[in-house]
């Protein structure tokens, strides 16, 4: 069941919707789509409200979660769904930083973001408070695996009923993380672009609130908080530079709006930030569009072991060239191989086990860097938004095997001999 609009509280900031192509504005309903030009919605803010009643202390003094934000966030709840997401940690990286040549390079990791382990439980947890405000009791999505974890994971917790979509051929942690949650989850024999195609048509006939479709506009104003805590977590303060995975584009442009909200209210000193943004050669759309300066996007589809990320038709992948563009960042793509190493890096330097995503991401911050594309002064943040025990068929084979023994002493020994013995052969080949 759906109301049209939802309540608002005297203390809440958001307006109404606006497109962002042709700049008609609706009111706070459950839509995305501008009926004039297609375009998409956007929530719009009153920043005079918000400069005259936040202030780094009132920030400060909220809850240890996304919720810390709240004014800058489209729901008018003041008791929003809180299960403990965001304000996850921003990891100073030092052997990693000193591998690439980086003097000041730091992990934003939302691997272990409450409660499925990715940057989407941010979006969800907005979505769904934003859902029942409007009067939905069904919820839904369609996705490459996170957003469906989130979605089945947040909707228990509230209490709603949910039915989520994904490719059927996704990673097995994938499915269990939203089968355990007993939602409804339809596998469809399809690529995700057919899979959100389905999903549009049954929010057409069916009354459910779908997060990423329409309730995007509320939904996607969730990944600002990425922006929020690195500038919170950096000291008030801004980075350089910063490295985000690419999919249908909207985390990439949300963490935009998220500096530029805190520019605008006074919580910042402003700054251009410069945004470069990773994709998967088997799914690179947006890399496409930026290499050969187009201003469309040209579908793909997708072939890659980065199945979060394996978006053929990205809904915001213009406005992420636009950002890459104009702040004089970069979009780059690895191959699969590429990828498993990036994942394996970060393992090995800073004890970080990422999923495919956060592996791109840090194989582009590495290309990136060998190509002089980042500055080694500069002060880097790699987005790190997904977890690797999701996406354990990605490593398989690529990470060694447990040494398997008696347990007895002797064992152990000759075992022990027989690792370093070959530890220093591989060596001798490197060397050669
Ligand atoms: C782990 C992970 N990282 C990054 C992304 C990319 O986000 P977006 O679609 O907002 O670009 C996704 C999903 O799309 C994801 O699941
Ligand atoms: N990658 C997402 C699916 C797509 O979400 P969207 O925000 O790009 O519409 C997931 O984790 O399922």
């Amino acid at each position: 069941m759906q109301a049209t609009t939802g309540t608002q509280a005297a203390t809440a900031s958001f307006k109404n919707l606006k497109c962002k192509e042709c700049g008609a504005e609706y009111e706070l309903q459950a839509s995305h789509v501008c009926e004039f030009c297609f375009g998409p919605l956007e929530v719009t803010y009153d920043y005079s409200n918000l400069r005259n009643t936040v202030t780094r202390q009132t920030i400060q003094a909220g809850p240890n979660s996304i919720w810390r934000y709240r004014k800058f966030l489209p729901v008018a709840s003041e008791n929003p769904i809180d299960v403990g997401t965001g304000m996850t940690p921003l990891v100073r990286s030092h052997r990693l930083a000193r591998r690439l040549g980086l003097k000041k390079l730091y992990i934003k990791n939302d691997a272990v973001n409450m409660p499925t382990l990715s940057f989407k439980d941010r979006v969800v947890s907005v979505a769904l408070t934003r859902a029942k405000e409007l009067g939905f009791s069904t919820v839904s999505c369609a996705s490459t695996g996170n957003l469906a974890n989130s979605t089945a994971a947040i909707a228990a917790h509230a209490g709603l009923d949910c039915c989520v979509f994904i490719p059927a051929d996704l990673e097995a942690g994938k499915i269990l993380g939203s089968l355990i949650y007993s939602p409804t989850l339809m596998a469809v024999k399809g690529n995700y672009d057919q899979v959100n195609r389905l999903c549009s048509e049954v929010a057409n006939t069916h009354g459910w609130g779908f997060v990423n479709i329409n309730l995007r506009p509320y939904y996607s104003e969730g990944s600002k908080t990425l922006g929020f805590e690195v500038a919170e977590q950096l000291g008030w303060e801004l980075p350089d530079h910063i490295v985000a995975p690419l999919a249908s584009g909207s985390l990439f442009t949300k963490i935009y709006k998220g500096f530029n909200e805190f520019t605008e209210v006074g919580l910042v000193e402003g700054k251009k930030v410069r945004f470069s943004g990773a994709q998967a050669e088997g799914c690179s759309p947006i890399y496409k569009a930026f290499k050969e300066d187009r201003d469309f996007i040209e579908p793909v589809k997708p072939n890659t072991i980065a199945k979060s990320i394996a978006i053929g038709n990205p809904a915001d992948g213009i406005y992420a060239v636009e950002i890459a563009k104009k702040t004089g960042g970069n979009i780059e793509a690895v191959n699969d191989t590429e990828i498993i190493e990036g994942m394996k890096l970060l393992a090995e330097t800073e004890g970080i086990f990422t999923e495919t995503a956060g592996g791109t991401t840090i194989a582009v911050l590495k290309k990136l860097v060998e190509a002089g594309k980042i500055d080694p002064e500069e002060t880097t943040v790699a987005y790190i938004t997904g977890n690797g025990l999701k996406t354990q068929e990605a490593v398989q084979g690529y990470i060694g095997e447990p040494l398997t023994i008696e347990a007895k002493l002797d064992s152990f020994e000759t075992a022990l001999e027989r690792s370093r013995t070959l530890e220093r052969l591989e060596w001798q080949q490197v060397l050669v």
